[in-house]
């Protein structure tokens, strides 16, 4: 069966960024969503054909996942601190490669690896690339909070102009729980003109354990085209 658009599309940026950017010996990010998983499947092709040695950091449990079924070798910020490449999705990018990420309810173990990793690169179809945050990411930026305090920090964002919900389990009832057992509010601002005094504000409420908004870490994005081809944008 041939590949829809976007699965054509996810597939080249992650075959794309695995290829540009992993050598051996490296410690490398893996990171979670569905792009990933394209990326995964040609680093377990390079480890096979090439003999790398290349140890990978999660950032969610379904990476451990990817990472373990895939015979890759698992490894831990304990023992590798330093990461060389991180390659992870994104649920927008903007002109200036600031992300909004945690579609998939994973940017805190996401924005923990990616930000002890030397270079953070982007992985995305077509339909994440945009000038501003909030342009085409509708469902608002994902912020994960200690559950006792979600009431408190949904009225404090509504007092900033933000609209909060709590993020909804789908075949479980009540909310969803994150891989560190906290909930998760999405947060619509509209467009973000600002988003680095954005995640200040957002990451000084208490109760606030991270946000979705990822500042100045990537270095490259890739976006897979409709068509088979690949644009990027780079620092
Ligand atoms: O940040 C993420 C999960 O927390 C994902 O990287 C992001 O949601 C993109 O996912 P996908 O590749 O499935 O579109």
């Amino acid at each position: 069966m041939s590949q829809t658009p976007i699965e054509l599309a996810k597939k080249k940026a992650g075959y794309a960024a695995v290829d540009e950017f992993v050598k051996d010996g490296m410690v490398l990010g893996i990171g979670s969503g569905s792009t990933v998983v394209y990326a995964v499947k040609r680093l377990i092709e390079r480890v096979k054909n090439e003999n790398l040695k290349v140890i990978c950091i999660p950032t969610s449990f379904q990476s451990i996942q990817l990472i373990v079924d895939g015979g890759l070798t698992l490894g831990d910020l304990s023992r590798h601190p330093e990461i060389d490449v991180d390659i992870d999705g994104a649920d927008e990018v903007d002109d200036k490669l600031h992300l909004i990420k945690g579609g998939g309810g994973c940017q805190v173990q996401e924005k923990i690896v990616a930000s002890v990793s030397k270079q953070l690169v982007i992985i995305a179809d077509y339909r994440k690339d945009s000038k501003s945050l909030g342009e085409k990411w509708k469902k608002g930026v994902p912020i994960e909070v200690v559950p006792m305090a979600y009431v408190p920090i949904i009225n404090k964002i509504k007092k900033m102009g933000g609209k909060p919900t709590l993020r909804m389990a789908k075949n479980k009832a009540g909310p969803i729980i994150s891989d560190n057992g906290n909930f998760i509010i999405d947060a619509d601002f509209g467009i973000i003109q600002d988003p680095i005094t954005l995640n200040e504000k957002l990451t000084m409420m208490t109760g606030v354990v991270e946000t979705g908004l990822f500042t100045n870490m990537a270095i490259k994005a890739f976006f897979g085209q409709a068509d088979g081809t690949i644009t990027s944008r780079e620092k």
